[in-house]
Protein backbone atom coordinates (compact mmCIF):
# COMPACT_ATOMS: atom_id res chain seq x y z
CA UNK A 1 0.00 0.00 0.00
CA UNK A 2 1.39 3.38 -1.29
CA UNK A 3 0.41 6.86 0.31
CA UNK A 4 -0.35 9.44 -1.98
CA UNK A 5 -0.57 13.24 -1.18
CA UNK A 6 -2.06 16.47 -2.20
CA UNK A 7 0.20 19.61 -3.09
CA UNK A 8 -1.27 21.28 0.05
CA UNK A 9 -0.89 18.14 2.17
CA UNK A 10 3.24 17.98 0.88
CA UNK A 11 3.43 21.60 2.17
CA UNK A 12 2.47 21.05 5.26
CA UNK A 13 4.82 17.95 5.74
CA UNK A 14 7.93 20.15 4.54
CA UNK A 15 6.81 23.12 7.19
CA UNK A 16 6.12 20.41 9.57
CA UNK A 17 9.86 18.76 9.10
CA UNK A 18 12.00 22.37 8.65
CA UNK A 19 9.55 24.11 11.66
CA UNK A 20 8.76 21.58 14.26
CA UNK A 21 11.38 18.42 13.43
CA UNK A 22 14.23 21.12 13.12
CA UNK A 23 15.26 19.42 9.47
CA UNK A 24 16.96 22.49 7.33
CA UNK A 25 15.77 22.84 4.59
CA UNK A 26 18.65 22.78 2.60
CA UNK A 27 19.03 19.69 3.75
CA UNK A 28 16.42 18.17 2.27
CA UNK A 29 16.95 20.16 -0.95
CA UNK A 30 20.56 18.84 -1.17
CA UNK A 31 19.40 14.98 -0.68
CA UNK A 32 16.37 16.03 -3.27
CA UNK A 33 18.68 17.54 -5.84
CA UNK A 34 21.18 14.42 -5.26
CA UNK A 35 18.09 12.42 -6.81
CA UNK A 36 17.92 14.40 -9.62
CA UNK A 37 21.60 14.61 -10.79
CA UNK A 38 21.28 10.58 -10.18
CA UNK A 39 18.15 9.83 -12.67
CA UNK A 40 19.78 12.21 -15.32
CA UNK A 41 23.30 10.66 -14.90
CA UNK A 42 21.08 7.13 -15.73
CA UNK A 43 21.01 8.34 -19.47
CA UNK A 44 23.59 11.56 -19.79
CA UNK A 45 26.69 11.01 -21.10
CA UNK A 46 29.72 13.68 -20.25
CA UNK A 47 29.31 15.12 -24.09
CA UNK A 48 25.63 15.44 -23.92
CA UNK A 49 24.04 18.94 -22.67
CA UNK A 50 21.98 19.09 -20.23
CA UNK A 51 19.99 22.15 -19.45
CA UNK A 52 18.44 22.90 -16.13
CA UNK A 53 15.63 25.12 -16.76
CA UNK A 54 14.31 26.65 -13.09
CA UNK A 55 11.48 28.66 -11.88
CA UNK A 56 12.46 30.78 -8.89
CA UNK A 57 10.74 28.73 -6.31
CA UNK A 58 12.28 25.65 -4.25
CA UNK A 59 11.39 23.49 -7.38
CA UNK A 60 13.61 25.60 -9.46
CA UNK A 61 16.14 25.86 -6.08
CA UNK A 62 16.02 21.99 -6.54
CA UNK A 63 16.96 22.08 -9.97
CA UNK A 64 19.79 24.55 -9.45
CA UNK A 65 21.47 22.25 -6.84
CA UNK A 66 20.74 19.42 -9.10
CA UNK A 67 22.87 21.08 -12.28
CA UNK A 68 25.45 21.96 -9.64
CA UNK A 69 25.92 18.55 -8.82
CA UNK A 70 26.50 17.31 -12.20
CA UNK A 71 28.68 20.26 -13.10
CA UNK A 72 31.04 19.80 -10.45
CA UNK A 73 31.12 15.86 -12.25
CA UNK A 74 32.08 16.95 -15.44
CA UNK A 75 28.87 17.13 -17.11
CA UNK A 76 28.15 19.88 -19.73
CA UNK A 77 25.58 21.88 -18.01
CA UNK A 78 23.48 24.48 -18.93
CA UNK A 79 21.53 26.68 -16.10
CA UNK A 80 18.49 29.06 -17.39
CA UNK A 81 16.19 31.15 -14.72
CA UNK A 82 12.44 31.87 -15.59
CA UNK A 83 10.71 34.28 -13.62
CA UNK A 84 12.24 37.31 -11.65
CA UNK A 85 15.65 35.87 -10.26
CA UNK A 86 15.57 38.97 -7.36
CA UNK A 87 12.21 37.51 -6.11
CA UNK A 88 13.24 34.16 -5.37
CA UNK A 89 12.83 32.12 -2.70
CA UNK A 90 15.30 32.19 0.15
CA UNK A 91 16.72 28.47 -1.15
CA UNK A 92 16.47 29.80 -4.77
CA UNK A 93 18.91 32.52 -3.52
CA UNK A 94 21.18 30.40 -1.43
CA UNK A 95 21.33 27.71 -4.34
CA UNK A 96 21.93 29.89 -7.07
CA UNK A 97 25.14 31.65 -5.07
CA UNK A 98 26.79 28.20 -4.54
CA UNK A 99 26.30 27.79 -8.12
CA UNK A 100 27.81 31.19 -9.19
CA UNK A 101 30.07 30.62 -6.31
CA UNK A 102 31.46 27.71 -8.57
CA UNK A 103 31.71 29.16 -12.18
CA UNK A 104 28.20 28.58 -12.92
CA UNK A 105 26.62 31.01 -15.32
CA UNK A 106 22.63 31.53 -14.76
CA UNK A 107 21.07 32.97 -17.89
CA UNK A 108 17.37 34.21 -18.66
CA UNK A 109 15.98 31.47 -20.42
CA UNK A 110 15.65 33.57 -23.42
CA UNK A 111 19.17 32.96 -23.98
CA UNK A 112 18.96 28.95 -24.63
CA UNK A 113 17.65 29.97 -28.13
CA UNK A 114 19.72 28.40 -30.34
CA UNK A 115 21.82 26.13 -27.89
CA UNK A 116 21.52 22.32 -27.94
CA UNK A 117 19.66 19.88 -25.27
CA UNK A 118 19.98 16.29 -25.02
CA UNK A 119 18.78 15.83 -21.40
CA UNK A 120 16.00 18.22 -19.75
CA UNK A 121 15.90 18.60 -15.96
CA UNK A 122 12.45 19.95 -15.51
CA UNK A 123 12.30 22.60 -12.35
CA UNK A 124 10.22 25.26 -13.50
CA UNK A 125 7.11 24.62 -11.28
CA UNK A 126 6.42 22.07 -8.39
CA UNK A 127 3.77 21.67 -5.67
CA UNK A 128 3.75 25.28 -5.46
CA UNK A 129 1.96 25.78 -8.92
CA UNK A 130 -1.20 26.96 -8.23
CA UNK A 131 -2.96 28.94 -11.29
CA UNK A 132 -2.65 28.79 -14.93
CA UNK A 133 0.06 29.11 -16.57
CA UNK A 134 0.49 32.33 -18.90
CA UNK A 135 3.45 35.16 -20.02
CA UNK A 136 7.13 34.64 -19.95
CA UNK A 137 6.46 30.48 -18.12
CA UNK A 138 4.34 29.89 -20.68
CA UNK A 139 6.70 30.98 -23.73
CA UNK A 140 9.16 29.12 -21.66
CA UNK A 141 7.58 26.26 -21.17
CA UNK A 142 6.57 26.44 -24.96
CA UNK A 143 9.94 26.93 -26.01
CA UNK A 144 10.72 23.75 -24.04
CA UNK A 145 8.06 21.46 -25.34
CA UNK A 146 9.44 22.33 -28.94
CA UNK A 147 13.15 21.39 -28.23
CA UNK A 148 12.02 17.62 -27.93
CA UNK A 149 15.06 16.69 -25.45
CA UNK A 150 16.14 13.34 -26.00
CA UNK A 151 15.09 12.56 -21.91
CA UNK A 152 13.29 15.03 -19.49
CA UNK A 153 13.92 14.34 -15.96
CA UNK A 154 10.86 16.40 -14.08
CA UNK A 155 11.41 17.50 -10.41
CA UNK A 156 8.95 16.35 -8.37
CA UNK A 157 6.20 17.05 -10.61
CA UNK A 158 5.76 17.71 -14.36
CA UNK A 159 5.73 21.87 -14.46
CA UNK A 160 2.36 22.42 -15.18
CA UNK A 161 0.65 19.39 -13.58
CA UNK A 162 -1.67 20.49 -10.63
CA UNK A 163 -0.22 18.37 -7.62
CA UNK A 164 -3.92 17.49 -6.30
CA UNK A 165 -6.15 17.07 -9.14
CA UNK A 166 -4.16 15.73 -11.58
CA UNK A 167 -5.22 18.24 -14.29
CA UNK A 168 -3.07 20.41 -17.02
CA UNK A 169 -2.92 24.18 -15.80
CA UNK A 170 -3.26 25.53 -19.26
CA UNK A 171 0.20 23.52 -20.69
CA UNK A 172 2.62 21.60 -18.93
CA UNK A 173 5.81 19.54 -19.70
CA UNK A 174 6.03 15.59 -20.21
CA UNK A 175 8.56 13.59 -18.67
CA UNK A 176 9.97 10.37 -19.21
CA UNK A 177 11.23 10.20 -15.21
CA UNK A 178 9.53 12.08 -12.39
CA UNK A 179 11.71 12.20 -9.29
CA UNK A 180 9.29 13.20 -6.68
CA UNK A 181 10.37 13.42 -2.95
CA UNK A 182 8.73 11.76 0.36
CA UNK A 183 5.31 10.62 -0.99
CA UNK A 184 4.02 9.96 -4.47
CA UNK A 185 1.74 13.37 -5.33
CA UNK A 186 -1.98 12.78 -6.38
CA UNK A 187 -1.47 15.03 -9.48
CA UNK A 188 1.02 11.88 -11.12
CA UNK A 189 -1.43 9.37 -10.00
CA UNK A 190 -4.45 10.81 -11.74
CA UNK A 191 -4.45 11.46 -15.24
CA UNK A 192 -3.87 13.64 -17.04
CA UNK A 193 -0.83 13.83 -14.72
CA UNK A 194 0.23 10.32 -14.69
CA UNK A 195 0.41 10.53 -18.45
CA UNK A 196 2.95 13.48 -18.20
CA UNK A 197 4.94 11.99 -15.45
CA UNK A 198 6.56 8.43 -17.06
CA UNK A 199 7.97 6.71 -14.71
CA UNK A 200 7.83 8.12 -11.05
CA UNK A 201 10.34 7.61 -8.99
CA UNK A 202 9.84 8.18 -5.10
CA UNK A 203 12.94 9.40 -3.16
CA UNK A 204 13.39 9.41 0.16
CA UNK A 205 15.14 12.62 1.50
CA UNK A 206 14.10 12.64 5.01
CA UNK A 207 11.20 13.44 5.75
CA UNK A 208 10.02 11.29 8.68
CA UNK A 209 6.94 9.52 9.14
CA UNK A 210 5.56 11.20 11.95
CA UNK A 211 5.64 14.48 9.86
CA UNK A 212 2.78 12.42 7.46
CA UNK A 213 0.99 11.71 11.23
CA UNK A 214 1.53 15.29 12.68
CA UNK A 215 -0.13 16.63 9.73
CA UNK A 216 -3.07 14.51 9.63
CA UNK A 217 -3.44 14.94 13.21
CA UNK A 218 -3.32 19.11 12.82
CA UNK A 219 -6.61 19.16 10.45
CA UNK A 220 -9.90 17.45 10.30
CA UNK A 221 -10.70 15.63 7.35
CA UNK A 222 -6.95 15.35 6.23
CA UNK A 223 -7.10 12.09 4.54
CA UNK A 224 -4.25 10.80 2.67
CA UNK A 225 -4.98 9.32 -0.59
CA UNK A 226 -3.63 5.49 -1.16
CA UNK A 227 -2.97 3.39 -3.83
CA UNK A 228 -2.68 -1.17 -3.67
CA UNK A 229 0.29 -2.45 -4.88
CA UNK A 230 0.85 -6.23 -5.79
CA UNK A 231 2.12 -7.52 -1.81
CA UNK A 232 -1.73 -5.90 -0.90
CA UNK A 233 -3.60 -8.83 -2.69
CA UNK A 234 -2.82 -10.92 0.14
CA UNK A 235 -5.31 -9.21 1.64
CA UNK A 236 -7.72 -11.52 0.00
CA UNK A 237 -9.34 -14.03 2.21
CA UNK A 238 -7.78 -17.31 2.01
CA UNK A 239 -9.88 -20.00 0.62
CA UNK A 240 -10.25 -22.66 3.94
CA UNK A 241 -9.98 -26.33 3.20
CA UNK A 242 -12.92 -27.18 5.31
CA UNK A 243 -15.54 -25.51 3.51
CA UNK A 244 -18.30 -25.68 1.31
CA UNK A 245 -20.55 -23.81 -1.42
CA UNK A 246 -22.43 -21.98 1.75
CA UNK A 247 -18.93 -20.78 3.08
CA UNK A 248 -18.42 -18.58 0.42
CA UNK A 249 -21.35 -16.09 0.08
CA UNK A 250 -23.84 -15.95 -1.91
CA UNK A 251 -24.37 -13.12 -4.70
CA UNK A 252 -27.89 -11.97 -5.80
CA UNK A 253 -27.17 -10.33 -9.63
CA UNK A 254 -30.54 -7.85 -10.70
CA UNK A 255 -29.66 -7.61 -14.08
CA UNK A 256 -30.29 -7.86 -17.73
CA UNK A 257 -33.70 -6.55 -20.02
CA UNK A 258 -35.44 -7.87 -22.58
CA UNK A 259 -32.93 -9.80 -25.45
CA UNK A 260 -30.17 -8.03 -23.38
CA UNK A 261 -28.45 -10.63 -21.03
CA UNK A 262 -24.84 -10.09 -21.65
CA UNK A 263 -23.96 -7.31 -18.85
CA UNK A 264 -25.63 -9.92 -16.36
CA UNK A 265 -23.59 -12.69 -17.64
CA UNK A 266 -20.65 -10.86 -17.06
CA UNK A 267 -21.05 -9.46 -13.28
CA UNK A 268 -21.85 -13.16 -12.56
CA UNK A 269 -19.34 -14.75 -14.30
CA UNK A 270 -17.20 -12.25 -12.64
CA UNK A 271 -18.41 -13.28 -9.27
CA UNK A 272 -18.37 -16.85 -9.59
CA UNK A 273 -14.72 -16.54 -10.98
CA UNK A 274 -13.76 -14.68 -7.62
CA UNK A 275 -14.47 -17.32 -5.96
CA UNK A 276 -18.29 -16.42 -4.60
CA UNK A 277 -20.04 -19.65 -3.72
CA UNK A 278 -23.11 -19.08 -5.61
CA UNK A 279 -24.10 -17.08 -7.95
CA UNK A 280 -28.26 -16.33 -8.57
CA UNK A 281 -29.39 -14.42 -11.68
CA UNK A 282 -32.31 -12.21 -11.23
CA UNK A 283 -33.43 -11.21 -14.77
CA UNK A 284 -36.82 -11.23 -17.15
CA UNK A 285 -38.22 -14.12 -18.18
CA UNK A 286 -36.68 -14.05 -21.32
CA UNK A 287 -33.35 -14.28 -20.78
CA UNK A 288 -33.88 -17.71 -18.88
CA UNK A 289 -32.38 -19.95 -21.64
CA UNK A 290 -29.76 -17.73 -23.07
CA UNK A 291 -28.93 -17.78 -19.62
CA UNK A 292 -28.92 -21.11 -17.99
CA UNK A 293 -26.59 -22.35 -21.15
CA UNK A 294 -24.14 -19.79 -21.09
CA UNK A 295 -23.76 -20.00 -17.17
CA UNK A 296 -25.07 -23.31 -16.10
CA UNK A 297 -23.58 -22.95 -12.68
CA UNK A 298 -25.78 -19.70 -11.79
CA UNK A 299 -29.14 -20.14 -10.36
CA UNK A 300 -31.95 -18.03 -12.86
CA UNK A 301 -34.94 -16.60 -11.03
CA UNK A 302 -37.29 -14.36 -13.16
CA UNK A 303 -39.54 -11.98 -13.43
CA UNK A 304 -42.12 -10.22 -16.50
CA UNK A 305 -42.10 -6.40 -16.22
CA UNK A 306 -46.20 -6.97 -16.54
CA UNK A 307 -45.74 -8.71 -13.08
CA UNK A 308 -43.38 -5.60 -11.85
CA UNK A 309 -45.93 -3.00 -12.58
CA UNK A 310 -49.24 -4.94 -12.18
CA UNK A 311 -48.80 -6.74 -9.26
CA UNK A 312 -46.46 -4.39 -7.21
CA UNK A 313 -46.86 -5.85 -3.47
CA UNK A 314 -46.23 -9.44 -5.09
CA UNK A 315 -43.25 -7.89 -6.83
CA UNK A 316 -41.94 -6.45 -3.56
CA UNK A 317 -42.80 -9.53 -0.94
CA UNK A 318 -40.62 -11.89 -3.86
CA UNK A 319 -37.39 -9.21 -4.20
CA UNK A 320 -37.95 -9.18 -0.09
CA UNK A 321 -37.49 -13.10 -0.29
CA UNK A 322 -34.38 -13.02 -2.72
CA UNK A 323 -32.65 -10.42 -0.77
CA UNK A 324 -33.15 -12.30 2.33
CA UNK A 325 -31.43 -15.45 0.35
CA UNK A 326 -28.29 -13.06 -0.86
CA UNK A 327 -25.04 -11.93 0.97
CA UNK A 328 -24.53 -9.00 -1.68
CA UNK A 329 -26.59 -7.98 -4.37
CA UNK A 330 -25.42 -6.26 -8.14
CA UNK A 331 -28.45 -4.26 -9.36
CA UNK A 332 -27.99 -2.57 -12.24
CA UNK A 333 -25.87 -4.28 -15.12
CA UNK A 334 -28.35 -4.00 -18.00
CA UNK A 335 -31.51 -3.51 -16.71
CA UNK A 336 -32.43 -0.71 -19.68
CA UNK A 337 -34.39 2.05 -18.88
CA UNK A 338 -38.09 0.81 -19.29
CA UNK A 339 -39.93 2.77 -16.31
CA UNK A 340 -40.58 -0.62 -14.42
CA UNK A 341 -36.52 0.00 -13.41
CA UNK A 342 -37.63 2.52 -10.52
CA UNK A 343 -39.73 0.41 -8.93
CA UNK A 344 -37.15 -2.85 -9.36
CA UNK A 345 -34.57 -0.41 -7.75
CA UNK A 346 -36.89 0.96 -4.75
CA UNK A 347 -37.87 -2.42 -4.19
CA UNK A 348 -34.36 -3.96 -3.49
CA UNK A 349 -32.99 -0.53 -1.90
CA UNK A 350 -35.80 -0.81 0.91
CA UNK A 351 -35.29 -4.56 1.26
CA UNK A 352 -31.46 -5.02 0.87
CA UNK A 353 -30.21 -5.09 4.69
CA UNK A 354 -26.62 -6.57 2.84
CA UNK A 355 -23.80 -4.83 0.64
CA UNK A 356 -25.53 -3.49 -2.53
CA UNK A 357 -23.24 -2.48 -5.59
CA UNK A 358 -25.38 -0.25 -8.14
CA UNK A 359 -23.80 0.26 -11.76
CA UNK A 360 -25.29 1.30 -14.85
CA UNK A 361 -28.67 1.86 -15.09
CA UNK A 362 -29.53 0.91 -11.73
CA UNK A 363 -27.78 4.53 -11.41
CA UNK A 364 -29.46 5.89 -14.24
CA UNK A 365 -32.83 5.24 -12.53
CA UNK A 366 -31.40 7.08 -9.70
CA UNK A 367 -30.41 10.00 -11.29
CA UNK A 368 -33.79 10.05 -13.17
CA UNK A 369 -35.81 10.00 -9.76
CA UNK A 370 -33.62 11.09 -6.98
CA UNK A 371 -36.15 10.25 -4.21
CA UNK A 372 -34.55 6.42 -4.43
CA UNK A 373 -31.46 8.31 -2.63
CA UNK A 374 -33.02 8.51 0.49
CA UNK A 375 -33.04 5.08 0.35
CA UNK A 376 -29.11 4.60 0.61
CA UNK A 377 -27.68 3.06 3.80
CA UNK A 378 -23.90 2.24 4.39
CA UNK A 379 -23.84 -1.00 2.79
CA UNK A 380 -23.95 1.03 -0.59
CA UNK A 381 -21.20 0.72 -3.17
CA UNK A 382 -21.82 2.90 -6.21
CA UNK A 383 -19.75 2.41 -9.69
CA UNK A 384 -20.13 5.18 -11.74
CA UNK A 385 -18.18 6.01 -14.85
CA UNK A 386 -17.83 9.71 -15.45
CA UNK A 387 -21.50 10.01 -17.67
CA UNK A 388 -23.18 8.31 -14.74
CA UNK A 389 -21.67 10.30 -11.95
CA UNK A 390 -22.85 13.68 -14.34
CA UNK A 391 -25.48 12.70 -14.26
CA UNK A 392 -26.31 11.76 -10.60
CA UNK A 393 -25.13 15.39 -9.42
CA UNK A 394 -26.33 17.26 -12.39
CA UNK A 395 -22.92 18.93 -13.68
CA UNK A 396 -21.17 18.35 -16.84
CA UNK A 397 -18.76 15.41 -17.57
CA UNK A 398 -16.03 17.93 -17.63
CA UNK A 399 -16.49 19.43 -14.47
CA UNK A 400 -16.24 15.90 -12.48
CA UNK A 401 -12.97 15.41 -15.02
CA UNK A 402 -11.48 18.45 -13.70
CA UNK A 403 -12.33 17.15 -9.96
CA UNK A 404 -12.24 13.66 -9.59
CA UNK A 405 -11.11 12.80 -6.06
CA UNK A 406 -13.58 16.02 -4.71
CA UNK A 407 -16.64 14.78 -6.99
CA UNK A 408 -16.11 11.01 -5.43
CA UNK A 409 -15.54 12.05 -1.80
CA UNK A 410 -18.15 14.71 -2.13
CA UNK A 411 -21.11 12.07 -3.12
CA UNK A 412 -19.66 9.18 -0.65
CA UNK A 413 -19.68 11.63 2.34
CA UNK A 414 -22.79 13.20 1.21
CA UNK A 415 -24.80 9.67 1.86
CA UNK A 416 -22.73 8.25 3.71
CA UNK A 417 -22.04 5.34 0.74
CA UNK A 418 -18.50 4.05 -0.87
CA UNK A 419 -17.95 5.54 -4.10
CA UNK A 420 -15.96 4.01 -6.89
CA UNK A 421 -15.90 6.63 -9.73
CA UNK A 422 -14.49 4.47 -12.71
CA UNK A 423 -11.77 6.69 -14.85
CA UNK A 424 -8.55 5.57 -16.48
CA UNK A 425 -7.20 5.90 -13.03
CA UNK A 426 -10.38 5.02 -11.05
CA UNK A 427 -11.08 6.90 -7.64
CA UNK A 428 -12.67 4.97 -4.53
CA UNK A 429 -14.21 7.25 -1.83
CA UNK A 430 -15.25 6.03 1.44
CA UNK A 431 -18.00 7.02 3.67
CA UNK A 432 -15.45 8.51 6.36
CA UNK A 433 -13.08 10.16 3.82
CA UNK A 434 -10.74 7.30 2.47
CA UNK A 435 -9.69 7.92 -1.01
CA UNK A 436 -8.15 5.25 -3.50
CA UNK A 437 -6.45 6.10 -6.14
CA UNK A 438 -6.06 2.68 -8.37
CA UNK A 439 -2.67 2.12 -10.46
CA UNK A 440 -3.30 -1.21 -11.92
CA UNK A 441 -4.81 -1.71 -15.31
CA UNK A 442 -4.79 -0.55 -18.75
CA UNK A 443 -6.26 1.16 -21.74
CA UNK A 444 -7.75 -2.50 -23.37
CA UNK A 445 -10.05 -1.97 -20.43
CA UNK A 446 -12.01 0.62 -21.84
CA UNK A 447 -14.35 -1.70 -23.81
CA UNK A 448 -17.93 -2.74 -23.16
CA UNK A 449 -18.25 -4.38 -20.37
CA UNK A 450 -14.99 -4.09 -18.22
CA UNK A 451 -17.72 -2.11 -15.87
CA UNK A 452 -19.77 -5.41 -15.43
CA UNK A 453 -16.79 -7.18 -15.09
CA UNK A 454 -16.19 -4.63 -11.76
CA UNK A 455 -19.79 -5.00 -10.57
CA UNK A 456 -19.29 -9.17 -10.35
CA UNK A 457 -15.38 -8.95 -8.90
CA UNK A 458 -16.50 -6.80 -6.23
CA UNK A 459 -19.51 -8.50 -5.26
CA UNK A 460 -17.27 -11.94 -4.83
CA UNK A 461 -14.96 -10.46 -3.13
CA UNK A 462 -17.19 -8.56 -0.67
CA UNK A 463 -19.25 -12.59 -0.54
CA UNK A 464 -15.97 -14.29 0.58
CA UNK A 465 -16.00 -12.06 3.45
CA UNK A 466 -14.53 -8.97 3.02
CA UNK A 467 -15.87 -5.51 4.14
CA UNK A 468 -17.87 -3.35 1.54
CA UNK A 469 -15.31 -0.75 1.25
CA UNK A 470 -12.02 -3.17 1.15
CA UNK A 471 -14.27 -4.92 -1.26
CA UNK A 472 -14.64 -1.99 -3.59
CA UNK A 473 -10.74 -0.77 -2.90
CA UNK A 474 -9.46 -4.39 -3.54
CA UNK A 475 -12.14 -5.08 -6.59
CA UNK A 476 -10.72 -2.13 -8.44
CA UNK A 477 -7.26 -3.28 -8.20
CA UNK A 478 -8.14 -6.74 -8.73
CA UNK A 479 -9.74 -5.88 -12.47
CA UNK A 480 -7.00 -3.39 -13.65
CA UNK A 481 -4.64 -6.66 -12.16
CA UNK A 482 -6.83 -9.12 -14.46
CA UNK A 483 -7.13 -6.65 -17.09
CA UNK A 484 -2.73 -6.80 -17.32
CA UNK A 485 -2.98 -10.58 -17.24
CA UNK A 486 -5.16 -10.88 -20.43
CA UNK A 487 -3.68 -8.14 -22.31
CA UNK A 488 -0.50 -9.79 -21.87
CA UNK A 489 -2.23 -13.19 -23.14
CA UNK A 490 -4.28 -11.92 -25.68
CA UNK A 491 -2.78 -8.10 -26.57
CA UNK A 492 -4.42 -4.85 -25.84
CA UNK A 493 -6.39 -4.49 -28.82
CA UNK A 494 -7.96 -7.90 -28.74
CA UNK A 495 -8.88 -8.29 -24.90
CA UNK A 496 -12.80 -8.47 -24.44
CA UNK A 497 -14.23 -8.49 -21.09
CA UNK A 498 -15.10 -12.16 -20.75
CA UNK A 499 -10.91 -12.23 -21.39
CA UNK A 500 -11.17 -9.92 -18.14
CA UNK A 501 -13.14 -11.97 -16.27
CA UNK A 502 -11.58 -15.60 -17.50
CA UNK A 503 -7.98 -14.04 -16.02
CA UNK A 504 -8.82 -13.34 -12.63
CA UNK A 505 -7.78 -15.99 -10.99
CA UNK A 506 -4.51 -15.52 -12.28
CA UNK A 507 -4.46 -12.37 -10.82
CA UNK A 508 -5.28 -13.35 -7.51
CA UNK A 509 -2.64 -16.46 -7.91
CA UNK A 510 -0.13 -13.78 -9.26
CA UNK A 511 -0.37 -12.10 -5.77
CA UNK A 512 -0.69 -14.71 -3.23
CA UNK A 513 2.25 -16.59 -4.26
CA UNK A 514 4.36 -13.31 -5.85
N1 LIG B 1 12.50 22.74 1.84
C1 LIG B 1 11.42 22.56 1.09
O1 LIG B 1 10.40 23.21 1.26
C2 LIG B 1 11.55 21.59 0.04
C3 LIG B 1 10.87 21.78 -1.17
N2 LIG B 1 11.11 21.01 -2.23
C4 LIG B 1 10.75 21.46 -3.56
O2 LIG B 1 10.01 22.65 -3.49
C5 LIG B 1 8.87 22.59 -4.33
C6 LIG B 1 7.81 23.50 -3.85
O3 LIG B 1 8.38 24.77 -3.84
P1 LIG B 1 7.52 26.10 -3.72
O4 LIG B 1 6.56 25.94 -2.64
O5 LIG B 1 8.51 27.19 -3.57
O6 LIG B 1 6.75 26.18 -5.07
P2 LIG B 1 7.17 25.97 -6.62
O7 LIG B 1 6.47 24.78 -7.10
O8 LIG B 1 8.63 26.02 -6.76
O9 LIG B 1 6.52 27.23 -7.34
C7 LIG B 1 7.11 28.51 -7.16
C8 LIG B 1 6.11 29.61 -6.99
O10 LIG B 1 5.49 29.89 -8.23
C9 LIG B 1 4.33 30.67 -7.98
N3 LIG B 1 3.30 30.27 -8.94
C10 LIG B 1 2.35 29.33 -8.82
N4 LIG B 1 1.66 29.17 -9.95
C11 LIG B 1 2.19 30.06 -10.84
C12 LIG B 1 1.91 30.38 -12.18
N5 LIG B 1 0.94 29.74 -12.87
N6 LIG B 1 2.63 31.33 -12.79
C13 LIG B 1 3.60 31.97 -12.11
N7 LIG B 1 3.93 31.71 -10.83
C14 LIG B 1 3.23 30.77 -10.20
C15 LIG B 1 3.93 30.39 -6.56
O11 LIG B 1 4.05 31.53 -5.80
P3 LIG B 1 2.85 32.58 -5.68
O12 LIG B 1 3.04 33.50 -6.82
O13 LIG B 1 1.57 31.80 -5.73
O14 LIG B 1 3.11 33.24 -4.37
C16 LIG B 1 4.95 29.33 -6.10
O15 LIG B 1 5.29 29.47 -4.77
C17 LIG B 1 8.54 21.12 -4.34
O16 LIG B 1 7.79 20.76 -5.47
C18 LIG B 1 9.91 20.49 -4.32
O17 LIG B 1 10.42 20.42 -5.63
C19 LIG B 1 12.06 19.91 -2.10
O18 LIG B 1 13.31 20.42 -2.39
C20 LIG B 1 12.11 19.37 -0.72
C21 LIG B 1 12.43 20.44 0.27
K1 LIG C 1 8.88 20.37 -12.05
Amino acid sequence: MRTLVTAKQMKAIDAYTINTIGVPSMVLMERAAMWVARAVEETAGKADVIWAVCGTGNNGADGVAAARMLHLKGYKTSLFVVGDPDRGTAEFLAQSAIARNLGMQMRPWQEAAGEDCVVLIDAVFGVGLSRPIEGEYRQCMEMLEARHAAHTVAVDIPSGIHGDTGQVMGMALKADVTVTFGWEKMGTALYPGRAYAGTVRVCDIGFPESALDAVRDQEEGYGYGLTYESSDLCLIPDRPAYSNKGTFGKVLIAAGSKNMCGAAYLSALAAYRTGAGLVKLLTVEENRQILQERLPEAIIATYTSDQLIQGREEFKKMIEEQMNWADVVVLGPGLGSEPYVEYLVEDILTSAFVPVIIDADGLNAIAGHPYLTTYFTENIIITPHLGEMARLIGESIDAVKENLTGAALEYAGRYGITCVLKDAATVVAGKDGTLYVNSSGNSAMAKAGSGDVLTGIIAGLAAIGMEEEQAALMGVYLHGRAGEQAAGKIGQHSLLASDLADCIGAAMKSVAHE
